[in-house]
């Protein structure tokens, strides 16, 4: 897992630590980090000159330099690049500049122009091999100002290896928002813990890779704000089918889904229990869907469902609401799932008829829902532009009015449960932007349930797991190809088995 810290919580583990250490050790520990890290991009060829060398020896490094300390940063940075043997050129750019940087640049041979020094920021930006971004870090906010934005448009377009000095500067180090202008950069190296915008889109992407540098901070550091899980966290939360378990002991996941309308839904969520590892499926429907379920997964037991449940067996979990309608008899329906001590996954339709019962979800067993932007806005009366905006205070946000664990699904899909770091998914892919494509993850999420997982690692483990089938449904069977093609819900579902098998790799 890896743990993310909001800026209030850096900057006072940053004081508790600085107040033990010598003036000025802090930013010479995160220089000497970000250098490093350069150091190792030029040498590999990534960056600057090949042939023979350490690769530093020679290049041609530009720093953006703001005015505060991640400037600072990127100064102390490029002195050690210059004494190397790097060029290295500091374009400063702000209304002051970290002086005891400045000079030590200077007194290893790198030189500074001014960002409003006519076209020699430009030639030296286009000319080099590697630009580090010391405009703005955690100190940032709101939208770049000028010279920084004409700066951060130069330096992203150039073909220099562009690595940001803590965080790309435009992003907003708490949330990912970036309003106008930011750095893209190809590299981050952020200092002391990552900061949760370099987790959530568009941050994320415009962070590129992220290298974490240790500079001490870790036990001043209090309980993170947000985590992105890897492959041995999910590995964990999956619910492991042991050598002596039978379909029983694996949970048996209820679906209730689709419609005599709506049948493609059901079929997909089912799609996602079965791949998701259930021993066994119950699907309760209307007589169509169920038609269409017992054609296309035999291994699901069905049941053909008016008003009431009350015929369709024994099950561990319920995922509830995919194309199930908004009328009446859903509304019965998923009063009488809400109404058990089972863990219950409420999505889409279902979400809708939440709009006008949350009531519903005065419960205490587990409830997972699993809205997008715009069912999120009309369960919380807000606008889908302000979820889309800022997710991370609206997931956490529903997570505390609707007594549930919610799944935000977007371009970032991030889960928050109360008292709780807010997990990111980091495998998502815009192709998963296709109709039934949630109906899958439903599925998934509700055999993790079923299969004992808590609600939050059941929610992870699914979004992490549909979001890597969803990658390797669109690159396709080829190794080593950058080439992607459309998927469809149905290609994620047959993606499944190959995203488990990353798990064990
Ligand atoms: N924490 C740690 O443990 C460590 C932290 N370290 C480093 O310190 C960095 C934080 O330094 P920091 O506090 O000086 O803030 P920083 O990001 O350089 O910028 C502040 C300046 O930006 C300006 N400004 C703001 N918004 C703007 C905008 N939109 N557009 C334009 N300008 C804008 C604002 O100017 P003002 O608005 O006041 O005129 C202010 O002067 C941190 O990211 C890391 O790199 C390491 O050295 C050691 C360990
Ligand atoms: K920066």
């Amino acid at each position: 897992m890896r743990y993310a810290h909001e800026v209030e919580k850096v900057r006072a583990a940053e004081r508790a630590l600085m107040a033990r250490l010598p003036e000025g050790a802090l930013m010479r520990r995160a220089a000497a980090g970000l250098a490093s890290v350069c150091a190792g991009l030029l040498r590999s060829g990534r960056a600057g000159v090949t042939g023979p060398g350490d690769g530093v020896y020679g290049a041609e490094v530009v720093l953006l330099v703001g005015s505060g300390d991640n400037g600072g940063d990127a100064l102390y940075a490029g002195e050690r690049l210059a004494r190397r043997g790097a060029r290295v050129t500091a374009i400063l750019a702000g209304s002051k500049t970290h002086e005891g940087g400045l000079a030590a640049l200077r007194s290893a041979g790198g030189r500074a122009v001014e960002a409003g020094d006519g076209d020699r920021p430009v030639r030296a930006i286009e000319a080099a091999d590697l630009i580090i971004d010391g405009m703005l870090g955690i100190g940032g906010r709101g939208g770049l100002r000028e010279p920084y934005a004409t700066l951060a448009g130069h330096a992203s377009c150039a073909i220099a290896t562009l690595v940001a000095c803590d965080l790309p500067s435009g992003v907003d180090a708490d949330t990912g928002v970036v309003s106008g202008a930011a750095v893209h950069a190809d590299v981050t190296v952020t200092f002391g813990t990552y900061k949760p915008g370099l987790f959530v889109d568009p941050g994320a992407e415009h962070a590129g890779v992220v290298e974490l540098v240790d500079i001490g901070l870790g036990p001043y550091l209090s309980d993170p704000d947000a985590c992105l899980p890897q492959a041995a966290d999910v590995d964990l939360w999956t619910p492991q089918a042991q050598r002596e378990s039978n379909k029983y002991r694996r949970g048996v996941p209820g679906v209730l889904a689709g419609s005599e309308t709506f049948t493609g839904a059901a079929v997909l969520s089912v799609g996602g229990a079965v791949r998701g590892g259930a021993g066994m499926v119950r699907f309760a429907s209307a007589r169509h869907s169920v038609e269409l379920v017992r054609h296309h997964w035999p291994e699901a037991v069905t049941s053909v469902v008016e008003d009431s449940l009350s015929g369709v067996g024994r099950v561990n979990a319920w995922v509830a609401g995919p194309g199930m309608g908004t009328d009446e008899r859903a509304e019965t329906l998923l009063g009488e799932v809400l109404a058990t001590d089972l863990p219950v996954l409420v999505d889409a339709d279902g979400l809708t008829v939440l709009t006008r019962r949350r009531d519903l979800l005065g419960r205490s067993a587990p409830t997972v829902l699993t809205p997008h932007a715009g069912e999120l806005a009309r369960l919380l009366g807000t606008d889908a532009d302000q979820v889309e905006a800022r997710r991370l205070e609206h997931v956490r946000r529903a997570a505390e009015e609707l007594n549930a664990t919610v799944l935000l699904k977007g371009s970032t899909t991030v889960i928050a449960e109360a008292d709780r770091p807010v997990r990111v998914n980091p495998t998502g892919t815009p192709r998963l932007a296709t109709a039934g494509s949630g109906d899958v993850l439903s599925g998934l999420i509700g055999a993790f349930l079923a299969g004992g997982a808590a609600a939050i690692d059941a929610a992870a483990a699914g979004a992490y797991l549909h979001g890597l089938a969803g990658r390797l449904a669109a690159a396709g069977p080829e190794p080593g190809s950058d080439a992607e093609a459309p998927i469809s819900a149905q290609d994620v579902v047959d993606a499944l088995p190959a995203a488990f098998r990353t798990l064990a790799g």
